[in-house]
C-alpha cells in the first residue's frame, strides 16, 4: 500500500494519483500530459478550488531524474498536505482559492520505474539512441535553453547526453507543450531534484545574471531562511551556473525563458552522506521543511499576481 514515508513504486504512485483524483473532487483533478517512451502516463494533478474562470498557476514537477526519490515524495507530500489543510490552514486556503496549483509527481516514470526495477542509480529517460545500446537522455539537458551548448554531453553513454535534438524526449516535450499552452497563467515554476541543500534559479546555461536575479535571489533566500526555520538545514541560494554547474537544457532555463518569471530548481537534501539513497527516516522531515520554501515561494507570487 501507499505511504507517504515510503518510497513508492511507479504503480503506487500511479493508484495513489488515481484516489487522490476521485477523492476530493472540487478540489483536485487530474489529466494525462501524454505517455512516456515506454508508454507509461504522465499523470498530472490539479489543485485549486474549482472555478468557473480561468485562475493563476504555479506548476510543479518531480522525478525528472529518475534516481533522485525524495523529489516524487516531496510532490506527494504536498498533495497531501494542501488537501488536508485547506480549510484550516489560511495560507493554504488562500492559495488554493485563488490560484491553482499543478504537480507532476513523476516526470521521468520510465526511468523512476527503472531504479525500482533494475538500477538505482539511473538518472537519464529510456529511449532507445540509434546506432548505440547506450539508453537515455538527461531530461534536464534536454529543454530547449541554449541546447548542448555547456555542462551536457552529446555522447548518449553519458549521463548528461543532451538528446539527438531539444525535447527529443517524449516526457520533456510533454511538459514543455503544456507549459507552453499554460503560458499566460503559469505564474511559477518548480522543478524537485536531489541532492545538495541548493535553492537555484536562472541561469545555468549562462553566468550572465537573469533580468530579474534581484528578485529571485530575494525570494530564494526568504525560502532558504523559511526552511531553515523548522530543523535548522541550511540551503545555499543562487543561479545554477555558479552555484552548482554550467549546464544548458534545464527546465527552469527554459520556462524563464518563455515568460515565467519564478522559476526555480529545488535540490533537496541532504549534502552527500547518503545522497540519492536518502534514508525514508529523513522523508518526512525533508518534506515538512521544504513545505515551508514551496508556501514561502507561492505566497509570494501570490502576492505579486
Ligand atoms: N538549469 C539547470 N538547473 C539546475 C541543474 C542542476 C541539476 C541537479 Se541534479 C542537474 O544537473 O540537472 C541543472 C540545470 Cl541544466
Ligand atoms: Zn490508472
Ligand atoms: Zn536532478
Ligand atoms: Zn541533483
Amino acid at each position: 500500500t501507499h505511504s507517504y514515508t515510503k518510497y513508492n513504486s511507479f504503480d503506487k504512485v500511479q493508484s495513489w494519483i488515481h484516489s487522490m483524483a476521485s477523492s476530493n473532487a472540487d478540489l483536485i483533478s487530474k489529466q494525462t500530459i501524454g505517455n512516456s517512451y515506454e508508454g507509461r502516463p504522465m499523470t498530472l494533478l490539479k489543485l485549486g478550488k474549482k472555478s468557473s474562470s480561468v485562475k493563476p498557476a504555479i506548476f510543479m514537477d518531480c522525478g525528472i531524474h529518475a534516481r533522485e526519490w525524495i523529489s516524487p515524495a516531496f510532490c506527494q507530500w504536498f498533495v497531501k498536505e494542501a488537501l488536508s489543510t485547506y480549510g484550516s490552514d489560511s495560507q493554504m486556503t488562500s492559495l488554493l482559492n485563488e490560484m491553482d496549483v499543478y504537480v507532476l509527481p513523476v516526470l521521468n516514470v520510465d526511468g523512476y520505474d527503472y531504479t525500482h526495477k533494475s538500477n538505482r542509480m539511473w538518472r537519464k529517460t529510456r529511449s532507445r539512441n540509434s546506432g548505440t545500446s547506450c539508453i537515455g537522455a538527461d531530461p534536464n539537458r534536454n529543454f530547449d535553453a541554449g541546447w548542448c551548448t555547456v555542462g551536457a554531453s552529446n555522447n548518449p553513454c553519458s549521463d548528461t547526453y543532451c538528446g539527438s535534438r531539444a525535447e527529443s524526449e517524449i516526457e520533456a516535450k510533454n511538459v514543455a507543450d503544456f507549459i507552453r499552452r499554460n503560458k499566460s497563467v503559469i505564474k511559477a515554476y518548480l522543478t524537485v531534484h536531489s541532492y545538495s541543500q541548493l535553492l537555484l534559479f536562472p541561469y545555468a546555461y549562462t553566468f550572465e545574471l537573469a533580468a530579474t536575479h534581484s528578485e529571485l535571489m530575494k525570494v530564494a533566500e526568504g525560502a532558504s531562511a523559511a526552511l531553515r526555520s523548522l530543523y535548522g538545514t541550511r540551503y545555499t541560494s543562487g543561479p545554477a551556473a555558479a552555484t552548482i554547474y554550467p549546464a544548458a537544457g534545464g527546465s527552469d532555463d527554459w520556462a524563464y525563458d518563455l515568460g515565467v518569471k519564478y522559476s526555480y530548481t529545488f535540490e533537496l537534501r541532504d549534502t552527500g552522506r547518503y545522497g540519492f539513497l536518502l534514508p525514508e527516516s529523513q522523508i518526512k522531515p525533508t518534506c515538512e521543511e521544504t513545505m515551508l520554501a514551496v508556501k514561502y515561494i507561492a505566497a509570494y507570487v501570490q502576492k505579486n499576481l
